[in-house]
Formats: structure tokens, C-alpha cells, sequence
């Protein structure tokens, strides 16, 4: 049932690399295939190659927004990295108060425990197609990825926004957030420049990054992410 076959419908459009691509995703598939066993669900999509796209950007640049948006057209999984996090805190779990404490602090969660509950995420999942968002927010974010799941994305956005607007829309979006606040905002957002901007930088060498000029209203936004999935002919595009 957990099975790699050789579906490259979306390889055609793949960008660069596609050889090492490949071999990451075997490696993908192998952990899917040899781990804990799982119950059944609809297996047809696990037939495919998985379609990973990384959602990257500042605080409050839209990538939450945008992905809902990405979803209802392409039928993908959104894992929000901070969700997840935030799940895990709800959850009471051991790592919880070291969680709460990092985000509150506008710092990063130890890679290996996110990519871990990403990667717990993926396999709970009928789908092959995943946005993942916030996600990683450092080179070291990067590798451990890399290195856990045994692959890379397909594409990579980045949601490019002024930091004025991006404290402007944290500070209004009112969801209760321990880290809407002006204290913790600057600390995100100095941690965005130091570690995750490198990530882009890296992403964007590979060929991978899609940047997105993330100021205007959020259809105008929409606009610009649209094309760059429709190019890709998912079967559940609407
Ligand atoms: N284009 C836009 N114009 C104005 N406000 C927006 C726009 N896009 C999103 N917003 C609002 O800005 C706030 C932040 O958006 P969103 O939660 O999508 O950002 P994010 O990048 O996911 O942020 P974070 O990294 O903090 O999770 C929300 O209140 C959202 O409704
Ligand atoms: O990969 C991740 C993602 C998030 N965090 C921490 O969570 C907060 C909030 O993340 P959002 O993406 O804004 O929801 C972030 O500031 C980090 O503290 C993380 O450590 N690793
Ligand atoms: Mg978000």
C-alpha cells in the first residue's frame, strides 16, 4: 500500500536537479514505506510522488492567508509549522512549555522536534501535495529536513513585505497570539533577517523560489501565487 511508483506528472515542470530531486524522494518514500504500520485510508494518492512546497516570509507577510487560498483551488495540505507548534503546547505535551517559552521569545524550536511533528503530519496524510508553512525558518531548519524526511521542495514561495506592513497586520490580527506583541514582534523579526533570509537566499541559488510582492490586498497577492500552481495541472485544480 505504501508503495513509490513512478509517477512524474509534475516532474516536467520541475526546475533543476531533477535527478538529485529524485533520489531525495526515494529516500522520502522508503521512510513512508518502512515505518510504524498505519491504518488504511485512500490509498490512490500515496501512489504519487509527494509535491512539497516550502511557504516562506516574515511575520504577518500572508503566507496563512495565501495558503488557504492555495488550498481550496489545488487541494493541498497546509501544515503550518507554528500550528503545529502551537497544537503541540495545547496537546499538554513534555515539549510544551519549552515550546511556549521559544515562541514567546520569538526564537526557533529545536529542528529535530519540529520536523519530527511535521514529518508526523505528512505520513497522517491521504494527500501528496503539502504546503508547508513557516517552515524553514533557518539553515539549520533546512538540513534537518532534509535529512529526516529525505527531501527537498518542489518550490519554494516567499512572500516579500515591508516590515512596517508586516508589524501593522500582526499587531491587528486579534487571534490571541502570545507573540502579537510589539516585544516580540521586533524579536521575530530580527530572527527572520538572521536566519531565515539565508534560507531564501539558498532556495532562490537552486532555482526553486517564487518571490511574491506581498503589499495590496489579498486577491491582487493571489494573483501573482495562482499561476505558478495552475502551471502544474493538479488533478484537483478548480
Ligand atoms: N494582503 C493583505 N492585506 C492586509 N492584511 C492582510 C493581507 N494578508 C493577510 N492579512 C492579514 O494580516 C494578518 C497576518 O496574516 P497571516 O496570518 O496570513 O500572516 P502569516 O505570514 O501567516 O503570519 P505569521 O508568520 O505570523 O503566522 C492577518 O490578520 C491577515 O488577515
Ligand atoms: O518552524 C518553525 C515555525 C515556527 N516556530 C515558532 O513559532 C512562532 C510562530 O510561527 P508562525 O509561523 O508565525 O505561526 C515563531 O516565531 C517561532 O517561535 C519555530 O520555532 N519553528
Ligand atoms: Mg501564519
Amino acid at each position: 500500500m505504501w508503495r513509490r511508483v513512478a509517477s512524474v506528472s509534475h516532474l516536467t515542470f520541475a526546475q533543476k536537479s531533477i535527478v538529485n530531486k529524485d533520489v531525495c524522494k526515494l529516500k522520502f518514500w522508503e521512510a513512508f514505506s518502512t515505518g510504524i504500520p498505519r491504518k488504511e485510508k485512500g490509498t490512490f494518492q500515496r501512489d504519487k510522488t509527494p509535491f512539497i512546497t516550502f511557504v516562506l516570509g516574515g511575520p504577518g507577510s500572508g503566507k496563512g492567508t495565501q495558503c488557504m487560498k492555495i488550498v481550496e483551488n489545488f487541494g493541498f495540505t497546509h501544515l503550518s509549522a507554528g500550528d503545529i507548534l502551537r497544537r503541540e503546547i495545547a496537546s499538554n505535551s513534555a515539549d510544551g512549555t519549552m515550546i511556549l517559552d521559544t515562541i514567546k521569545e520569538g526564537k526557533i524550536v529545536p529542528s529535530e522536534l519540529t520536523v519530527k511533528l511535521i514529518q508526523k503530519e505528512m505520513e497522517s496524510s491521504d494527500n501528496y501535495k503539502f504546503l508547508i508553512d513557516g517552515f524553514p525558518r533557518s539553515e539549520d531548519n533546512r538540513i534537518a529536513f532534509e535529512q529526516i524526511i529525505g527531501a527537498e521542495p518542489d518550490i519554494v514561495l516567499f512572500f516579500d513585505c515591508p516590515e512596517d506592513e508586516m508589524m501593522k497586520r500582526v499587531l491587528n490580527r486579534n487571534q490571541g497570539r502570545v507573540d502579537d506583541n510589539i516585544d516580540t514582534i521586533k524579536k521575530r523579526l530580527k530572527v527572520f533577517s538572521a536566519l531565515n533570509l539565508p534560507v531564501v537566499k539558498y532556495y532562490l541559488e537552486r532555482g526553486k523560489l517564487y518571490k511574491i510582492n506581498a503589499v495590496g490586498t489579498v486577491d491582487e497577492i493571489y494573483k501573482q501565487v495562482y499561476p505558478l500552481f495552475a502551471q502544474f495541472n493538479f488533478e484537483q485544480q478548480v
